[in-house]
């Protein structure tokens, strides 16, 4: 066997140990040579192809590619506030990295991400390619395990024939009417949350007003309108698994800020084997929901989306689809309208000349009415503009990737497979090219004619992506954050609190790196 073994490399003239050296020597060379192919000659090759079609950027660096450059930008940058009052603008501070290159590179520019090559794209031309016209040619990003594991794999991990499916399965819970039927319990969790907020101000006496931190301020009322979209009339079993996934969520964010050790999450830790708990509780948790559901079809309901895919037509779909995707919607649905009501109420709380425009308006089209009916909702024009704005300043997702699966051709450059895609979503919406020279200024009124003619190219505006992968929630996301502002201004005069240090940051999201504290003061007045 041995001889066979030598005499298989020609070797059976070498003494078997000085053969087994220059084999392992043969192995370590090979793989050496790889190593150096992949992580050195490749990647440098990719970077003379697209430098040769004038796409420039910072050099690729061995193994690291730009990794160092970015990380040490992004914490200078988070290690102090922006200075000028209240000023919107907060790329540099938020994109750094993305913020130095463009200045030097140009909006089209080429990237490293370790030793793959990453394309940020800031132009709506080819941002509208790669969403809409050749969307078949790229695929969504794989997130990061942890985030995987907590996003599940629903919508926004699936990918051809299962999304296509799960997306049409799906869509009836966010049809508008359907949505309407959700606006009473929103409101009333407003509506007590509030009450709450004025209680206290009138315990404390204080005639100010009483200090909040908006960024926890939300967190019931996205959990009610998540809660309610997800699971309908199971309502209540629903609400017991988001509160562990809650739970879940914050174990993963810690996860998150520290260094990543590939493997790490498998080993049986304290903290790992906790998480695996309540993973596991919450897998057993909504199977049984889901299986329950599947015994009892109602009729006459609003639609939610464990009835969706329990109906009849889901066909194909398992438990464990299911599982993942209610995971996907809590993860998906809930932090991103928490922050952007986050940003509203901030916003409003700054620029108090837009509270009393929306305030006016509350007035004429609701009357004497608390909250806005599901009528009142499309006459709130004012509301919907300051959401607009919002939205494009501190958009809660500041930038997205796709991978291209093929080579491709991208506004004339071409584009070779795995190429990663980067679109600062943020950069974007602050491009005074696209917005004019006000484009760092708050100004809803940019939106008075809509969305698509608010700046100088139709796709510009782009908090819920664009083309066939938009956020299916977006028309839920826009309803409650209607919903709780009216509340809110209707009871209150909000101003930013002496102790708000503003200064946005990412950690997924966009966020008040120091929290958002916000005086309530309540409005006495007869309405
Ligand atoms: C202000 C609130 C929200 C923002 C800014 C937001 C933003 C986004 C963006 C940018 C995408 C596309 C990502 C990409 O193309 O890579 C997306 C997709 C998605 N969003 Fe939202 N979202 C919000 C609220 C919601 C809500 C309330 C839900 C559900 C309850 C939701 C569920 C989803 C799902 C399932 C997808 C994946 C859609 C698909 O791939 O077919 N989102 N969202």
């Amino acid at each position: 066997m041995m001889k066979a073994f030598s005499s298989l490399f020609s070797l059976s003239y070498i003494p078997l140990r000085p053969a087994a050296v220059i084999l392992v020597s043969l192995l370590i060379l090979q793989i050496t040579l790889k190593t150096f192919h992949l992580l050195w000659h490749k990647p440098k090759k990719t970077e003379r192809f697209f430098f040769e079609q004038g796409l420039l950027g910072p050099p690729y660096r061995f193994l690291l590619g730009n990794l160092t450059e970015i990380v040490s930008l992004m914490l200078a940058a988070s290690s102090k506030p922006i200075t000028a009052p209240f000023s919107h603008n907060i790329l540099p501070r938020v994109l750094s990295f993305y913020n130095l290159w463009n200045k030097t590179y140009g909006s089209t520019f080429l990237f490293w991400f370790g030793p793959t090559p990453r394309l940020a794209v800031a132009d709506p031309e080819l941002i509208r390619e790669i969403f809409i016209t050749k969307a078949k040619f790229f695929d969504r990003y794989e997130s990061h395990p942890l985030i995987r594991q907590l996003e599940g794999d629903g919508l926004v991990n699936l990918s051809g024939h299962q999304w296509a499916l799960h997306r049409k399965l799906i869509s009836p819970v966010f049809h508008m009417d359907n949505l309407k039927m959700l606006m009473p319990s929103v409101g009333e969790t407003m509506v007590g949350i509030l009450e709450k907020v004025a209680a206290t101000a009138a315990a404390k006496g204080e005639e100010g007003g009483v200090e909040l931190d908006v960024a926890e301020l939300y967190h019931s009322m996205t959990e009610e309108a998540v809660t309610r979209t997800t699971f309908g009339r199971s309502y209540d079993e629903g609400k017991a698994v988001f509160q562990l996934q809650t739970k879940l969520m914050a174990f993963a964010a810690e996860a998150f800020n520290r260094v990543f050790i590939p493997g790490y999450r498998f080993l049986p830790t304290v903290r790992n084997r906790i998480r695996w708990k309540l993973d596991r509780e919450i897998k057993e948790k909504l199977l049984k929901l889901v299986s329950c559901r599947k015994e009892e079809a109602a009729a006459g309901e609003a639609k939610d989306l464990l009835g969706q895919m329990t109906s009849p037509a889901a066909a194909g779909i398992t438990n464990s689809d299911i599982v993942e995707e209610c995971k996907t919607f809590f993860f998906a649905g809930k932090q991103t309208t928490t922050n952007l009501l986050t940003w509203a109420t901030v916003l409003l709380a700054m620029h108090p000349e837009w509270q009393d425009r929306a305030r006016e308006e509350l007035r004429r089209v609701c009357g004497a009415r608390d909250l806005p009916s599901k009528d009142d909702l499309p006459n709130l024009k004012t509301l919907g503009m300051i959401v607009n704005e919002t939205l494009r300043l501190y958009p809660p997702v500041v930038a997205t990737i796709r991978r291209a699966k093929a080579d491709v051709e991208l506004g004339g450059y071409r584009v070779p497979r795995g190429t990663e895609i980067l679109v600062p979503i943020i950069a974007v919406h602050h491009d005074a090219g696209l917005w004019g020279p006000d484009a760092e200024r708050f100004n809803p009124a940019r939106f008075a004619y809509g969305a698509s003619r608010s700046a100088r190219h139709p796709n510009a505006f782009m908090p819920f992506g664009l083309g066939e992968r938009t956020c299916i929630g977006r028309g839920l996301a826009v309803l409650e954050a209607k919903m709780a502002l009216a509340a809110v201004l209707r009871r209150f005069m909000i101003r930013v609190s002496r102790n708000y240090v503003h200064a946005p940051t990412v950690l997924m999201m966009l966020y008040p790196q120091y929290g958002a504290p916000v005086i309530f003061s309540s409005i006495c007045e007869d309405r």
